[in-house]
């Protein structure tokens, strides 16, 4: 049982400007350079041990700048995954007896070295390995990753509050166990943030983990992790595995342990782990949690009321701030004719004028997609786009892959909203547009709700009230995350908790008291104090 005390009351972390001339503009120079000049081996941490994947062996890359290696891992080996849920369930233990406080103080001490001493490595870690620029990198890690750890901490600490009412002579409690096992956390290359929460959040209501990242995100990754361990987080504890995870998944799945996954990545990805438990299911202690958020078709929809600006600025930055790799990137938008009319032209202009480069270079607005696949998947969309009719390329449209992966942002006009354009996430820099009669928007609103699998994130832009109050409720269940007259992107914890159903996950809000919930297993304790000693009820005499 968890004594309640009280925890540092949480407030998200401001967000640096790196202007020219800041201080904070020198300290990241500096630490791009330091990444730069010292590539490192990027090790694995099994039992609180390094050591390299036994398998083979990859290079990180710039992605804007492929020829420049960051470090290189070697893939985990199925005798590497053993390792590694054996020394999650040697530490379990001890871990989940460790007192909440004790515990959140890991948190919380990671979150406030990474807000100072170490906020310029992990941004510069970021901003190379997965070419973000230096607001998109800050926005990620350090901020929002700092305030995952001093938000859950918080929330975790309202889930062991939450305790039944008691009747007179009998004292009820829940006991908010761990899950019974390891809980087995799989994270995405885009979000540091991301591939930092997934861990630690079942961590700090008492699991113990293994973690496999992203190889594309393995620097920033391996970073998180030294910070970890700096801030006193025990061996064993999170147990990192580098590669692609493919072996992982062969022992941790059929593990009779598995508690858990916490995952964030593809749909197609997370419906191959579900589909594997799903063949095990019988073999487990228990019900494996399966918490995943995943891919996302996210719309902004204009009414003929929307200022233009205000539309404008909402895709441009939507769809194309980090090359549109966010889940939440705007990529597909319905736009009315009468203000396509206004905003069109320049709105296209404008995204033609966007600068996609090097990310160290701090003037330019976005990097490259993240890998070569990433790349092929973006090109053959706009090669498609090209030769589709009723699909016409209005801005971008071009790609070169000869120093860095770069596709130009790309906007595609379509006839047809029911083309693959509108519905296929192609998680790259390509904004579909669909210009629409002023009179059809209660029709647009329907081929918006059916259009995509997903079900993630979207926006409406309207001054019209009673258009914005039509549109929330003909789309209430099109998005997990609704945003009116704003870009669908960009949640902050604790403000706008993450997360969307459908085909786009299982919705348990990254960064909130819902997801935290997800990683305990009450138990309900019933104290009798005066127990009774008879079994005659007053009616039998
Ligand atoms: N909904 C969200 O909150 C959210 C956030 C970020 C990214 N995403 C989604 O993530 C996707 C982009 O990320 P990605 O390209 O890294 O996704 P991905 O599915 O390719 O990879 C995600 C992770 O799964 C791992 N993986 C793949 N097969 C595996 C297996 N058999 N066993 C174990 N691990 C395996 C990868 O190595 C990586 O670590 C997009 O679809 C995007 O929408 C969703
Ligand atoms: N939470 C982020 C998206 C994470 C997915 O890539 C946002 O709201 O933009």
């Amino acid at each position: 049982m968890q004594s309640v005390t009280d925890v540092p009351a949480p407030r998200n972390e401001p967000v640096h400007g790196y202007a020219p001339g800041s201080p904070e503009r020198k300290r990241l120079t500096d630490a791009l350079a330091e990444h730069v000049a010292h590539p490192v081996e990027l090790t694995q941490t099994i039992g609180g041990e390094a050591v390299l994947g036994a398998g083979e062996k990859h290079d990180v890359v710039q992605p804007h700048q492929h020829a420049s290696v960051l470090g290189t891992f070697g893939t985990a080996t199925r005798e590497d995954a053993r390792r590694a849920a054996d020394a999650a369930l040697a530490a379990r233990h001890d871990w989940a007896a460790m007192d909440y406080d004790d515990r959140a103080a890991v948190f919380l001490r990671a979150a406030d070295l990474l807000a100072g001493p170490w906020r310029e490595r992990i941004a510069a870690a970021t901003m190379l390995g997965q070419s973000k620029t230096a607001q998109q990198a800050e926005i990620d890690a350090p901020c929002e990753l700092v305030d995952f750890w001093r938000w859950n901490v918080h929330f975790g600490r309202r889930i062991l509050e939450e305790q039944p009412v008691s009747s007179p002579g009998v004292w009820n409690r829940l006991d908010h166990r761990p899950l019974e096992g390891f809980v087995y956390a799989i994270t995405p290359f885009n979000f540091t943030a991301i591939a930092g929460n997934l861990p630690t959040a079942p961590a700090l209501m008492g699991n113990t983990v293994v973690w496999k990242p992203s190889p594309t995100q393995t620097l920033a990754a391996w970073h998180t992790m030294k910070l970890l361990e700096a801030a006193g987080l025990p061996p064993g504890v999170i147990n990192l595995l580098t590669g692609d995870g493919k072996d992982v998944s062969e022992v941790l799945l059929a593990d009779p342990d598995l508690a858990g996954i916490h995952f964030t990545g593809s749909t197609a990805t997370f419906q191959h782990l579900w589909r594997i438990v799903g063949e095990n299911i019988a073999g487990y202690r228990t019900y494996p949690r399966l918490v995943g958020e995943t891919g996302g078709k996210d719309f902004v929809v204009a009414h003929p009321s929307a200022d233009p600006a205000v539309l404008s600025t909402a895709l441009t930055l939507g769809a194309f701030e980090y090359q549109g790799q966010k889940c939440s990137a705007a990529s597909r938008a319905f736009v009315p004719r009468s203000v396509w009319d206004v905003m069109g032209e320049e709105f296209c202009a404008t995204v033609d004028s966007l600068t996609y480069g090097d990310v160290t270079d701090l003037s330019n607005f976005g990097g490259a997609v993240i890998d070569a696949r990433s790349y092929a998947k973006n090109v053959a969309a706009i090669e498609r786009a090209k030769a589709t009719d009723g699909l016409t390329i209005a801005a971008g449209g071009t790609y070169d892959d000869s120093e860095g992966y770069f596709v130009r942002p790309t906007v595609v006009l379509g006839q047809d909203p029911t083309d693959e354009a509108f519905c296929t996430e192609y998680f790259g820099p390509f904004l579909a547009v669909h210009v629409y009669e002023d009179r059809d928007f209660d029709q647009v609103l329907r081929t918006v709700d059916s259009g995509a699998a997903y079900g993630l994130t979207g926006s409406i832009v309207a001054t019209d009230r009673a258009a914005v109050a039509q549109a929330s409720e003909a789309l209430r269940f099109a998005a997990g995350n609704f945003y009116v007259n704003d870009k669908p992107t960009g949640a902050v914890v604790g403000q706008q908790p993450f997360g969307g159903s459908r085909a786009s996950g299982t919705n348990d809000k990254a960064g909130s008291i819902y997801n935290l919930q997800r990683w305990t297993s009450p138990r309900a304790i019933k104290e009798t104090f005066v127990a009774p000693t008879t079994h005659v009820y007053p009616h039998m005499g």
